[in-house]
């Protein structure tokens, strides 16, 4: 399936949690291609935005130029404008492409508190916001934009942002001139590192658009995607830090069918447990009081296994861990009580695979393939 193809019109952010970074990453890993026209470079931690430069208009033309003309585009995203001059620019190059989706968020201020947009770069909103799809403003942004009733007014499409109204519930509110249209609103995740929400959020929007979602399931599947990276943010830094974005290759935010799953059956619950921590997943899910036990472990692929308690093992699939190094990951596995059938062996499908048993007896692998996985030089 060839990935839809989308162009992110935005600003560094040298700190890689918002702007352009998180436009890639975000297009990445719901399976798209991401292009870019950068407008700005901002010099940005978790702390503050310390200086910007504004990309040449001419340069930000040529740069969407570039890409349109030779890979084709099926949505775009417009983040940070840079200055009044480049958003005329975009504007003048939005009137002139094919029509393809495009969700504009009117970015004013970042995260931490830094100015982004001076006051003629958000009078020149208007005309992008004439030819978005969709505007995505915060509630800050809603403000100094005029207010919902006056947007509206304008034949708008809004999507109202409710991060930042410190709710217990997170409420997004989509509007036009007939109302409301739909409200999406769930429990806030408690997090310090929520840098970039904003741009994710647009850019996962346009690329439900261009996958040909309609605008309700497009908001729906970003919405999801924005409170997955929330829940995966690294804590690399006290506060205001990036989210997760780079865990989600597992998860359902790109087209299916995706295998990320295996649950076997465990005739004794402990020393499986035991059997698949000494491996190193991680135990995400287990409460030694539930009959039958169930446990859940994650991989560090983003990828689960369960466990779950039963009288006998019928089974006979075979799970394999691949590790970059064989050797090195059955030496550690041995010192943490592993039992291998025998030394790792390179396989004449290409493959160096060493093999034990689990405590139910399942067939258990440990492996590398690396290319030879998905690649093999025998691929149909
Ligand atoms: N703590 C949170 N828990 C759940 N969802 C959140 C949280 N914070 C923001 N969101 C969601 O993230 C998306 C972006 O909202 P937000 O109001 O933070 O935008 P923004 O202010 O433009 O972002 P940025 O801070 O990147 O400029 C919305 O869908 C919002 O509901
Ligand atoms: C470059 C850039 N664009 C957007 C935002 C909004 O969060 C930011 N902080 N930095």
């Amino acid at each position: 399936m060839q990935p839809v193809r989308v162009l992110s019109i935005a600003g560094s952010d040298s700190g890689g949690g918002a702007g352009i970074q998180a436009d890639i990453k975000t297009i990445t890993m719901m399976g798209g291609h991401a292009m870019t026209a950068i407008t700005a470079l901002t010099a940005q931690n978790s702390q503050g935005v310390a200086a910007v430069t504004s990309t040449d208009p001419d340069m930000v033309a040529a740069q969407i130029d570039a890409v349109v003309n030779d890979f084709g585009v099926d949505a775009i995203k417009i983040g940070m404008l840079g200055s009044a001059a480049i958003a005329e620019v975009v504007a003048d190059r939005l009137e002139k492409l094919p029509k393809v989706p495009v969700v504009f968020d009117p970015v004013m201020v970042a995260t931490s508190g830094g100015a982004l947009a001076d006051d003629a770069t958000i009078a020149a909103f208007g005309q992008l916001m004439a030819l978005a799809s969709l505007t995505t403003p915060n509630l800050p942004e809603l403000d100094a934009l005029g207010g919902e009733a006056e947007l509206v007014k304008r034949d708008l499409t809004l999507l109202i942002k409710g991060g930042h109204d410190g709710a217990e519930e997170v409420t997004d509110r989509l509007v036009n001139r007939e109302g409301e249209i739909a409200r999406w609103s769930d429990p806030r995740i408690d997090t310090l590192h929520s840098h970039g929400t904003g741009c994710t959020l647009s850019s996962a929007i346009a690329v439900g658009l261009g996958q040909g979602l309609d605008l309700q399931a497009a908001i729906t599947q970003a919405r999801d995607f924005v409170r997955l990276a929330l829940r995966s943010a690294p804590d690399l830094v006290p506060s205001n830090g990036p989210m997760g974005h780079p865990m989600m290759r597992n998860d359902a935010v790109m087209p299916g069918p995706l295998f990320n799953q295996v649950t076997l059956d465990c005739t004794d619950f402990d020393a499986s447990i035991a059997f698949y921590t000494r491996l190193g997943l991680t135990l995400i899910v287990y409460d030694p009081d539930e009959a039958p036990l169930y446990a859940r472990f994650e991989a560090s692929n983003g990828a689960t296994l369960s466990l779950h308690e039963a009288d006998s093992v019928t089974s006979s699939a075979s799970i394999y861990f691949e590790f970059p190094d064989v050797d090195k990951a059955v030496d550690k596995l041995r010192n943490n009580g592993w039992i291998f059938d025998g030394s790792p062996e390179d396989k004449s499908w290409n493959w160096c695979e060493a093999w034990t048993t689990d405590p139910s007896g399942h067939r258990i692998c440990i492996y590398h393939a690396g290319e030879d996985r998905r690649y093999p030089p025998w691929r149909i």
